[in-house]
């Protein structure tokens, strides 16, 4: 932690000296309004609004012929995103797609990779997951005719905020068949060792996928080189697609050719796929994955998103996020030491995500006193109040400001006029 006083004057010296301040022109952001909640729907940018608007315009001007034709060509869309995804995961363009949506993805990857035979019957994952991704494994069990109270395995959490990765390897014994985690964890923040889960597991001769819904636009990553069976995301947090954007996902290379677990016409070969066959010709690479049309119009906005990380470069992302979530972790404990707040969030950087996240008893009406004085956290229940300042648009100013709100709110006892309980969306 900092010695020296942060003031005003400290954060405005780091304003000016941030290469990535430019970006923050590029997006939609209200005046004297402080959005903490990119790390569960990022805001709109202008190329993204563009390249949207040329997917209308495509539609307006070229009707069917829209998907060879046009600026954005939509037969080749998702393959293109999957190209511009690669680089920020630290894959090959042909082992990412662009498609369906988490959930989706997962269920079409578990289909795929959960070949439970004599040996191998379970599933490994954790307690403090997304529950969308537990209830997708339960469900691929039971398809499969396993009882999940059974088959599905959660490493439990001992302070029910982070996990142990020691923990984790223990659990992998010979009968699992599939380990899922999520990168960072959704509500602590906790950045889970990839490259170290993966080693242990293909030890034991478990396949891996991760979920990196909350690492995706905020952190680099070396899927293919750590080995990493297969990953899925969403692009509507940190890549700033918008509400329901595309999804995507990760097979890694050394699985091609694997049979997709879920089949439909878009995982054809592309040159194959008008032939009306009944027979699958899928296609070579993580095309294979995809199930049906492509959601063209949630999937332009993300073209426009990705050109700014191309841009700007995910180290250099990474970089600021850790100096903007470091300035408000120092910022807690020199102004809001004795407001009852605790970081759940490690500490360090190699193990904390781009969000930090706080943990109070009145954590519920804490976010709706902050919303009414214009900044936007999110609050998860039942007691975390997460902050997501955002490389490319939050500048430290802002974090200094939120720090402050905070303080005057808790110190002030403004929150006291508020249920302390959650609204319908948290
Ligand atoms: C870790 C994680 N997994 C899964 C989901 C669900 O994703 P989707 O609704 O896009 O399928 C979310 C967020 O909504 C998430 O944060
Ligand atoms: N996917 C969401 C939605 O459809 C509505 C509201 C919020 C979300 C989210 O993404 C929540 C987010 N995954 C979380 O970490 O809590």
């Amino acid at each position: 932690m900092t010695k020296s006083k942060i003031t005003r004057d400290t954060v405005r010296k780091l304003d000016q000296a941030d290469h990535l301040n430019k970006f923050r022109n590029e997006f939609y952001l209200k005046e004297e309004h402080y959005y903490m909640d990119g790390n569960s729907l990022g805001l709109l940018s202008k190329r993204a609004e563009h390249t949207l608007l040329t997917a209308l315009q495509d539609w307006k001007n070229h009707g069917i012929e829209g998907w060879t034709e046009g600026e954005q060509p939509w037969f080749y869309m998702s393959e293109k995103l999957g190209e511009m995804t690669a680089p920020l995961i630290g894959a090959k363009p042909h082992e990412v797609i662009n498609t369906g949506s988490i959930t989706t993805n997962l269920h079409q990857l578990l289909a795929t990779f959960f070949k439970p035979d004599n040996q191998r019957t379970k599933i490994l994952a954790d307690e403090l997951n997304f529950p969308s991704d537990i209830y997708a494994i339960k469900s691929q069990l039971e398809l499969h005719g396993l009882d999940p109270a059974d088959h599905l395995l959660q490493v439990e959490s001992e302070d029910g905020y982070t996990l142990s990765e020691e923990d984790i390897i223990t659990e992998m014994s010979e009968d699992i068949a599939l380990l899922l985690l999520p990168s960072v964890l959704y509500r602590s923040g906790q950045l889970v060792d990839i490259e170290k889960i993966t080693k242990a597991a293909h030890e034991k001769g478990i396949i891996v996928g991760f979920d990196l819904a909350h690492s995706i636009g905020a952190l680099p990553h070396q899927l293919n080189e750590w080995g990493v069976d297969f990953a899925v995301w969403c692009t509507y947090k940190y890549l700033n697609s918008g509400p329901g954007g595309v999804g995507g996902l990760f097979v890694h290379e050394k699985h091609t050719g694997r049979k997709p677990g879920l089949a439909g016409w878009f995982s054809s070969n592309k040159e194959k796929q008008f032939d009306m066959g009944h027979t699958l010709i899928p296609a070579e690479n993580a095309g294979a994955y995809q199930i049906g049309t492509p959601h063209i119009m949630s999937s332009a906005p993300l073209l426009g998103s990705l050109e700014l990380f191309h841009e700007a470069g995910i180290e250099s992302v990474r970089e600021k996020s850790l100096q903007l979530t470091r300035l408000m972790m120092n910022l807690i404990h020199q102004e809001l030491y004795d407001c009852g707040l605790k970081i759940a969030n490690p500490l360090e950087d190699q193990h904390r995500g781009g969000h930090v996240s706080l943990i109070h008893p009145e954590a519920a009406s804490i976010c709706k006193a902050l919303k009414d004085e214009n900044v936007v956290p999110d609050f998860r229940s039942p007691n975390v109040i997460r902050l997501a300042p955002i490389a490319l648009y939050t500048s430290f100013e802002d974090v200094y400001e939120v720090m402050f709100i905070l303080k005057d709110i808790i110190m002030n006892e403004k929150h006291k006029q508020y249920k302390n309980e959650r609204g319908i969306i948290a």
